[in-house]
């Protein structure tokens, strides 16, 4: 049976007293796309924050590739594989995708010891310039290499998120509300990125937008208040009493 290439295993996190995450025991398999849902102040930020390792947890574990990861740094687990971007977008208005997209590789990259070559050695930086187009084309998004970021949609901008984080190869790739802020057109657009990206590698996407999620997605699971309540077939998941309980009160929630 396959092993997951990341889990958790009983990890807690509170804040003063406040549980954020309370007890979540989850696993994520190579090449599978998961979805993650709950309410707002659900715990589902915390929990991602756990898994990269901006947060280390009060107790449990965090495994990556059977090794604990648990006391790692979050640029450490990026050079082992675990890349994300973020709910709010965040790259450099001044600079060109490409621009953007080699820094991100010297920056965060496995490549770390190359850094002073990258600055000095024009063949490196030529070679370090090729993967990142490559990376650009992969998303089909080579032609807007030399655009200036400022000039770009906020659409544009999550697109090229997603690319930075590619460019970092993954094993694992989290994206934390990758939706936010769209319009519907731009929706489709990142949904067709994910589409093409998915079963390369392991996908984890935090979402509000639950239709917009159960299209992506092989398996779905929903944290609320900290915990982690229902997971498995997003179909199944959706129909769950508990999870129509925690969205909508006693009601039923519409089922797909
Ligand atoms: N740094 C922090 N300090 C104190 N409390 C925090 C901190 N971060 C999160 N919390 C609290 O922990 C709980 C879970 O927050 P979290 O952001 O993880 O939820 P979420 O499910 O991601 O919410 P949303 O969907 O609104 O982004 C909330 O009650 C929140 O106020």
């Amino acid at each position: 049976m396959a092993q997951p290439i990341l889990s958790t295993a009983g990890v807690i996190k509170s804040f003063d007293g406040l549980v954020a995450v309370n007890d979540i025991t989850y696993e994520v398999f190579p090449g599978q796309t998961s979805g993650i849902m709950g309410p707002n102040g659900a715990g589902k930020s915390t929990f991602f924050n756990l898994l990269t390792g901006y947060y280390r947890p009060q107790k449990g574990r965090v495994i990556y590739q059977g090794r604990d990861i648990t006391h790692m740094h979050s640029h450490e687990r990026v050079i082992l594989g675990i890349a994300r971007t973020f709910q709010l977008v965040s790259v450099f208005d001044s600079m060109t995708v490409l621009e953007n997209m080699m820094l991100a590789r010297v920056r965060y990259g496995r490549d770390y010891s190359s850094k002073l070559r990258f600055f000095f050695k024009n063949v490196h930086h030529r070679e370090l310039e090729e993967e990142c187009l490559q990376a650009l084309d992969v998303l089909g998004i080579a032609e807007k290499a030399k655009i200036k970021t400022s000039d770009m949609s906020y659409g544009e901008k999550r697109e090229l998120e997603i690319a930075l984080a590619l460019s970092l190869q993954p094993q694992v790739l989290l994206l934390d509300e990758p939706f936010a802020g769209l319009s519907l057109v731009d929706i489709a657009h990142i949904s067709k990125v994910i589409n093409r990206i998915k079963g390369q590698f392991a996908i984890v996407i935090i979402e509000h937008k639950i239709s917009k999620l159960m299209d992506l997605v092989d398996t779905l699971c929903v944290i609320n208040e900290g915990r982690l309540i229902c997971q498995g077939d997003p179909q199944q998941v959706i129909c769950d009493p508990e999870v129509s309980a925690c969205y909508w009160g006693k009601e039923e929630m519409k089922c797909y």
